[in-house]
């Protein structure tokens, strides 16, 4: 990645809010596409700013091998996929999905973790499933963004393998996959343009700000005309998708290189707090509105059965009073499952008791809970038994 090309959907670059939130970055991309390679290398640069900033990094993918940086919550150590393929009789692909479902019924103790270090960090990162489709078109993968989203600023990386993208075909339904995520998540987005070293991305920008020029492209193309020289139906049919996408690139800002995208990052800041934060908090106060009419309407039916059962019923109905001595304390138990590794310097003088009682730690805790960097051993328990999912 010797270049990096951010184009970003904002549009203003001061970051604003009275007390300032660290802004969350989810990657996304195809398989391969370099999104742990972006982490990566984005983790070194923002490592080596002055003062340096150092992220926290959530990884996702619980069937990666190796990651190139440290994360600080790693799936991996809460859910061993090859286990769950195996309980469950799925495919990898399978597994992912459900490996990441089950950690998602935990996502709101990870949420957790993040809040407490909203003070200390910048920047959190998350790095999402090699097959992107487990991660935008799953369920799982909504709640999370949703989760994350509503807490702090985020904004969505969308990484592309630049030079698998130079047919005009490949770059189109690139261009529409990054489109649906957008309207899907509605977040603030950034088109990373990755491997420049292999493949400029002059192109590409040239395509996205001229659609005649992308039209030319696609003529020239084989297979864009058929034997009596018309263009065939895929041509035509790209012809006017460009058209509709030209809307989506008429908000895109260009910008090259670490720092421009950490400003595209911090412009979106802003967009977050002015339109997405806005129509998420509308949306919320309809959902409770729905809710509450709901709620109303379920009493006043209830309230009705019950006069009319009174009214057929004088004897028990006298009977029938709540006593709040009566009433026995409910006690939904201690969430205390959580271990924040970050808050102990393990880079430095962690003693040897001090590792062991960590080790212990994570032995009695056991799956299904989020251990915090990544001291913890991975895959303690390999006989875990999970919880069929629903
Ligand atoms: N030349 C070049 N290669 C890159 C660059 N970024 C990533 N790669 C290579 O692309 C391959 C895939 O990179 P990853 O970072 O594993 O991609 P990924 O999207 O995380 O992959 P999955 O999560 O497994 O789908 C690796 O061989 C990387 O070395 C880059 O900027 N330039």
């Amino acid at each position: 990645m010797e270049a990096e090309q951010a184009a970003s959907t904002s549009s203003s670059s001061a970051p604003t809010g009275d007390k300032k939130k660290p802004v969350t970055i989810i990657t996304i991309g195809m398989a391969g596409a370099g999104k742990s390679t972006f982490v990566q290398r984005l983790n070194s640069y923002l490592h080596s700013l002055e003062p340096s900033s150092p992220p926290y990094i959530l990884n996702l993918d619980p069937a990666v091998t190796y990651v190139p940086y440290e994360p600080n919550i790693d799936i991996r150590d809460t859910v061993n996929y090859q286990e769950v393929m195996k309980q469950y009789n799925l495919g990898p692909n399978g597994g992912i999905l459900t490996a990441l479902n089950l950690f998602t019924t935990k996502f709101d103790q990870v949420l957790n973790l993040v809040e407490q270090r909203a003070e200390s960090v910048d920047y959190v990162i998350l790095d999402t499933p090699g097959q992107i489709e487990i991660f935008t078109w799953s369920a799982s993968g909504a709640i999370i963004t949703d989760a994350i989203a509503s807490s702090l600023p985020t904004v969505v990386a969308y990484i592309i393998d630049t030079p698998r993208t130079t047919a005009p075909a490949t770059f189109m339904s690139n261009m529409l996959y990054a489109c649906s995520i957008l309207y899907k998540t509605k977040l603030p987005f950034i088109l990373v343009f990755n491997k420049t070293d292999v493949q400029p991305h002059d192109f590409a920008v040239e395509w996205m700000n001229d659609f005649e020029e992308f039209q030319a492209a696609l003529a020239s193309h084989s297979g864009s005309t058929d034997a009596e020289g018309e263009p065939t139906y895929m041509n035509s049919l790209m012809n006017s998708m460009s058209l509709v996408l030209d809307e989506f690139y008429k908000n895109l800002k260009a910008g090259a290189g670490f720092k421009e995208f950490i400003e595209a990052v911090e412009a979106s800041r802003e967009e977050y707090q002015n339109e997405y934060l806005p129509e998420l908090e509308r949306a919320k106060a309809q959902r409770e509105k729905t809710l509450q009419e709901a709620k109303q309407d379920s009493m006043n039916r209830f309230m009705k059965d019950l006069a009319i059962d009174r009214e057929k019923n004088p004897g028990s109905a006298l009977e029938d009073r709540w006593d709040p001595e009566e009433e026995e304390e409910y006690d939904d138990g201690d969430d205390l499952d959580i271990i924040d590794r970050c808050e102990l310097d393990v880079s430095s003088n962690v003693d040897f008791v001090l590792r062991n009682y960590l080790a212990s730690l994570a032995e009695e805790t056991g799956p299904g809970q989020y251990i915090d960097v990544t001291r913890a051993r991975r895959h303690d328990a390999e006989n875990i038994n999970w919880p069929r999912p629903g």
